[in-house]
């Protein structure tokens, strides 16, 4: 038999896949299908795709900008309603976390800094958005991202507020580094992981088009053998359609299966498009015990909005229109318009 590379993925794929596919259609896959065939016959459970539509996951569809099409879409959402159930119920509240500010960097472990306070940790792969996903949770820009891979190469630690730290490393599997390089790189994760006291949560992060990797399993495998808990985040979903990123999750969900200290549950967001980050950030401060916290800075700002609102709708009509009244341009009646209708919606 002649054996390419792809006869090699597929033979590791197949068992995996006519697994899944065995326990959720309940029949048997037929040999001569292709992977991608495969993976097609899939049928993820309706929770997993109402999370996805609910939460915005999934990569875009194409802007439907004339009226015609948007009425195409609000029909196609309430058909996926009747389908799916009610897509409001995965509503999300809008809480945030304190500032994030960088305090230390680690290459060796004696420069790890003194335990404090609580730390949640984001390891995975090279390049699978480790950073990105911490800017996008703290809503910042301070961590460095880069579309090439290995740009994290030490252990960063950064301060949210003096609630908790939440921890980068670099990534593990990364073939363009030397071997010298990447060793020291896995021993120095592994010391954390496995020495830190106030490390209450490994995530694993996943890159939701490609699944678990090899060694995104040797590294889980290891954990597994430390009796150590993860949970996996499949992150750049922005990036698969959202039937196949149902799919992803399904078959991830599945594999861990195996993992006695995997949290049966793979989260799924997005940090380019920030879909699915509110429901991580409160998973987040579940596991820390801020989330009473979190929820009265929310409210508190939600209260400071409003009255800010009103107090802007209580500036009278001149003074508003002072700006524009030198000369009646589109905006002067804009504004005009918009402050009549106001005022008729008071009455
Ligand atoms: N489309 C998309 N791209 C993303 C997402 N998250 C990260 N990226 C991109 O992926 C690339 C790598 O992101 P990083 O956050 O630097 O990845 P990393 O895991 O920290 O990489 P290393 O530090 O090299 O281990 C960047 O070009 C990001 O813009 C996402 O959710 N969607
Ligand atoms: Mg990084």
């Amino acid at each position: 038999m002649h054996i390419t590379k792809f006869t090699i993925a597929k033979t590791r794929l197949l068992p995996i896949l006519t697994k899944t596919l065995s326990s959720v259609t309940q029949s048997k896959a037929p040999k001569s299908l292709s992977n991608r065939q495969l993976f097609r016959q899939i049928l993820p459970p309706h929770e997993t795709l109402r999370e996805i539509e609910a939460l915005n996951l999934g990569k875009p569809r194409k802007r439907n900008s004339s009226p015609f099409k948007k009425k195409v879409n609000i029909i196609e959402r309430k058909k996926l309603e009747r389908r799916l159930g009610d897509l409001t119920l995965e509503q999300e509240e809008r809480l945030e976390l304190p500032h994030l500010s960088f305090f230390a960097g680690a290459k060796i472990p004696t420069s790890f800094p003194p335990e404090r306070v609580q730390e949640l940790c984001f390891v995975g792969r090279s390049n699978v958005g480790k950073s990105s996903l911490i800017n996008a949770l703290a809503d910042t820009t301070v961590v460095r991202t880069s579309d090439k891979p290995g740009l994290t190469q030490q252990i960063n630690f950064y301060a949210a507020g003096n609630m908790f730290n939440m921890v980068d490393m670099p990534g593990y599997g990364f073939a363009y580094v030397k071997d010298e390089e990447r060793l020291k790189w896995k021993e120095l994760i592994e010391t954390y992981i496995s020495q830190r006291k106030t490390l209450k949560r490994i995530f694993v992060i996943i890159d939701a088009r490609h699944g678990l990797k090899i060694a995104d399993k040797e590294f889980i495998s290891m954990l597994d053998r430390k009796n150590i808990e993860f949970q996996i985040i499949l992150t750049k979903c922005d990036m698969v359609v959202a039937p196949d990123l149902a799919r992803r999750h399904t078959i991830v969900k599945e594999q861990l299966q195996v993992y006695k200290n995997a949290i049966p549950q793979p989260m799924m967001v997005s940090a380019r498009r920030k879909a699915g980050i509110y429901k991580l950030r409160k998973l987040l401060l579940t596991i820390i015990g801020g989330l009473e916290r979190a929820r009265e800075v929310a409210n508190k700002k939600k209260e400071q909005r409003l009255a800010d609102i009103n107090n802007k709708s209580k500036t009278p009509l001149h003074k508003i229109l002072k700006k524009f009244t030198n000369k009646k341009t589109p905006r002067y009646f804009y504004e005009k318009r918009k402050h009549e209708k106001k005022s008729l919606k008071k009455k």
